[in-house]
């Protein structure tokens, strides 16, 4: 291919005669323009095929799937067909991240992506959805609400507005048959295997894991409980210790070693510890342990559960890993957990729950789904868990949480436990937490507050628009069938990369927003088990996704917010194993990031490349605080008042007698 033609290469009919890898085998019968359309409808996946029916399939890739519907539309309210770069601006998936907060560009253009149709309705619209101003066409078939999706659209999750319909029932709806016109969501996930020994499947920690002990930890509040060192000391009951023995957990990580304590004193708490250093334990274990201390009774059938502890995340695929984890540590217990998530069969998610639940995993849409059809109560929640509290908290899910706070029956934030983790906390979204937490929550922060694992070595290269794809291929034929994620920014990008690197005999496959549920989750499983060792994903696979031997991140498009770039780089490196993040920066669009760049990379002691730095000092913003819309880097709890800060490394020790913190204030 010569010069970079998006629009072209695109729309061209013929599109690729290569079959990528993971749609030959699932769905092809032959010719790629279809494949999708030949996939075979069982009477369960009657609404499904439904739907493809009515998608015109331009590409081998599920091309037709991304590049049609969205992209159709958004030309079509803006008049404009020009350009894919302009196009790829509305295409955007990680609007999340550009839309979000405190910088918001506040052009409508930019309210067409996912993240922004997620939000309708009852949980404070800012918009309908897309206009579903019918041209009759099959791409804007796709795209509108009620007649393409039958009952979700998510950036990260499901949910689709039809025309300012609230955005949860609109699903309930449309994926059960209400009123809302279009296929029903019929996906059933397949359930996960049941033997022990895939529940306690797990992969070795690194040789870096015992240098966690080293990391600085703060705790800011009042009366914080002694950190512990070890599980033993947690005194957790025999059934959950038999439990992390059989995971794997020998040692505990930093994070756990602070919040486990804090929680099991009943402490609400905000914690914010680097990417894949397991936080999902932190919150997992003493939970379940307070619930094993409270004689937690099995939860029987119900037509209306009352889950002791609800947890939510922003994907699918990351509440599903959650549910995994809560599934592995209540084993042998009397604790259910479930799991819901939109772009799946309401109805199953309903049959999981009617049959006992008392932790609730779920993304926010099904969540709100669920508790207005009164399959969940809320009156008996005593722990609410926001994992990536930051995203959940942000203007795209925010809404919904606070609607889910103030839902009937629940509990008052004095009355119940809340726990926010993440690797990241903007400054701005410190302060919104507060309505969450109670007044004295403890916050803790293991090591600088948004920075990078320091186990992944960062690589940032100079590469423009039109070179991009050379050296990408370049980078993959050097690292051989080692497992990479190589994110873009836009769906329709995500489905060209996979589709080009196909032809360039890579395999690799492909997540993001615009693909069914069910191929999400056969992209991410093709990808764990290495049959594609490429994955190509928008920021939907940013955050949280614990993928066993993930050596290599390529950033071919660089996040719009630093926050984005330390949860991506952060799929490798993970449990003390090293990882190599390469990001491509090209000067004519990333410049805005290069200062927080800079300090990403200083802070985690990576060689920072001299026209990086050039390039941050002509571009450099006063005032700057390590985002583009706020502090990524609050070095603290944000809570100015507060007495009684501690400064501890892992092990327990005093600052005193640990290395200086890197210093933050030149960036103030
Ligand atoms: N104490 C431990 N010993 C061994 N392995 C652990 C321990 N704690 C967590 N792990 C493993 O480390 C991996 C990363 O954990 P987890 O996914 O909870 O990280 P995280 O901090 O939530 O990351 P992210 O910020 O990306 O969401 C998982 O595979 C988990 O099972």
């Amino acid at each position: 291919m010569g010069d970079e033609d998006w629009e072209a290469e695109i729309i061209k009919p013929h599109m690729s005669s290569y079959v990528p890898v993971f749609e030959k085998d699932r769905y092809s019968s032959g010719a790629n323009g279809d494949t999708f359309n030949r996939t075979p409808a069982s009477s369960s996946d009657a609404g499904e095929s439904n739907k493809r029916e009515n998608t015109t399939t331009v590409g081998s890739f599920g091309a037709g799937k991304g590049f049609g519907n969205r992209d159709f539309s958004n030309k079509f309210e803006e008049g404009d067909t020009s350009g894919f770069w302009r196009e790829s601006n509305n295409d955007c998936e990680d609007n999340q991240t550009r839309n979000r907060g405190f910088s918001r560009r506040g052009d409508s253009k930019y309210e067409q992506d996912e993240g922004t149709q997620r939000t309708g309705g009852l949980f404070g619209s800012r918009r309908p959805a897309l206009s579903g101003a019918g041209n009759g066409d099959t791409y804007q078939s796709r795209s509108c609400s009620g007649s393409g999706r039958g009952g979700y659209k998510g950036l990260n999750e499901e949910v689709i507005t039809d025309s300012g319909k609230n955005t949860w029932k609109s699903e309930a709806e449309g994926g059960e048959g209400g009123d809302v016109q279009g296929p029903k969501v019929t996906y059933i996930p397949p359930p996960p295997p049941e033997d022990e020994d895939s529940i306690f499947a797990h992969y070795q920690t690194g040789i870096n894991f015992d240098k966690y002990d080293n990391i600085l930890v703060e705790v800011s509040g009042h009366d914080a409980p002694p950190a512990i060192l070890t599980f033993e000391e947690a005194n957790l009951c025999q059934t959950l210790n038999n439990n992390i023995a059989k995971a794997g957990y020998t040692k505990l990580t930093p994070v756990q070693k602070y919040s486990i304590p804090i929680i099991l004193a009943g402490r609400d708490l905000m914690a914010c510890a680097q990417t894949g250093s397991g936080k999902t334990a932190a919150f997992l274990l003493p939970i379940l342990a307070h619930m094993m201390r409270d004689g937690i009774t099995a939860s029987r059938f119900k037509e209306l559960q009352e889950p002791e502890c609800i947890i939510v995340a922003p994907t699918r695929e990351l509440i599903n890993q959650i549910y995994l984890e809560a599934r592995k540590f209540s084993f042998g217990t009397c604790v259910r957990a479930v799991v819901i998530y939109g772009g799946t069969q309401l109805g199953h998610s309903i049959r999981q729950i009617v049959q006992g639940c008392n932790i609730l995993c779920a993304t926010p849409g099904r969540l709100m789904d669920i508790i207005s059809k009164e399959k969940i109560g809320l009156r008996q929640v005593k722990y609410l868990v926001l994992d990536e509290a930051d995203r959940m908290l942000d203007m795209g899910f925010g809404p919904e949480m606070k609607k889910l706070i103030s839902c009937p029956g629940m509990p008052s934030k004095e009355q119940r436990q809340t726990l926010m983790f993440s690797a990241t906390f903007p400054e701005e979204i410190q302060k919104l937490a507060g309505e969450f937490l109670k007044s004295k929550y403890l916050f803790v922060a293991v090591g600088q507050v948004g920075g990078a694992c320091r186990d992944v070595q960062q690589t940032i290269l100079q590469v423009g628009q039109y070179s991009k794809r050379e050296k990408l291929v370049e980078i993959l034929r050097n690292i051989g069938d080692e497992r990479t994620m190589v994110f873009v920014e836009t769906k329709k990008k995500a489905d060209f990369i996979a589709t080009f690197l196909c032809q360039e005999k890579i395999s690799t496959t492909s997540i993001h927003g615009d693909r069914e549920q069910r191929e999400r989750e056969q992209a991410l499983g093709d990808f764990r088990c290495g049959k594609c060792p490429v994955l190509v994903a928008t920021s939907v696979a940013a955050r949280g996704l614990d993928i066993e031997n993930v050596q290599h991140v390529i950033n071919f498009d660089l996040p719009s917010a630093i926050d984005e770039y330390v949860h991506r780089i952060g799929r490798t490196g993970r449990c003390g194993n090293t990882g190599r993040a390469v990001s491509f920066f090209d000067p004519e669009s990333d410049s805005h990031l290069a200062q927080p760049l800079v300090k990403v990379l200083s802070d985690a002691q990576q060689d920072v490349p001299a026209w990086l730095e050039e390039i941050a000092f002509s571009t450099y913003v006063p005032g700057f605080s390590g985002s583009t819309r706020g502090s990524v880097f609050a070095s603290v709890d944000t809570r100015k008042n507060y007495q009684g800060k501690s400064t501890l490394n892992a092990a327990g020790f005093s600052s005193s007698q640990a290395p200086n913190p890197v210093d933050d204030e030149s960036w103030d």
